[in-house]
């Protein structure tokens, strides 16, 4: 797939099929925009920015960058797809890459 065709808008059946997981999986939708939020806690710092370590360097390999906000344990994750304005393919692929890293 093109580039440019996986920053394209989601569709209403993508969203009803590889969003819905996510929303289901404690993702929201941001209000005002179309973006999904989630906050992850971990033990202490150390295994927060492990986690964002990993994710950063996914981000870096996609293309694809997340807005966060770390303290301590805390990390705040809102993703979409400046580009297009919305939801894209890579932020679908992006919120699965965090699922499993934040195992
Ligand atoms: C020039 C560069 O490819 C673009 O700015 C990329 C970088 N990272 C990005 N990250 C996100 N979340 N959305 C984008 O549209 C985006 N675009």
């Amino acid at each position: 797939m093109a580039s440019e065709a996986k920053r394209a808008r989601l569709s209403d059946d993508d969203r009803k099929t590889t969003l819905k997981p996510l929303i289901d999986g404690g993702w929201t939708m941001v209000e005002g925009r179309d973006a999904i939020y989630k906050e992850f806690l971990f033990k202490n710092f150390i295994q927060a920015f492990g986690f964002m370590t990993q994710v950063a360097l996914q981000a870096e390999k996609m293309d694809h960058h997340p807005e966060w906000f770390n303290v301590y344990n805390k990390v705040q994750v809102t993703l979409s797809t400046h580009d297009v304005g919305g939801l894209s393919e890579r932020d679908i692929r992006l919120a699965n890459f965090i699922e499993k890293k934040a195992k």
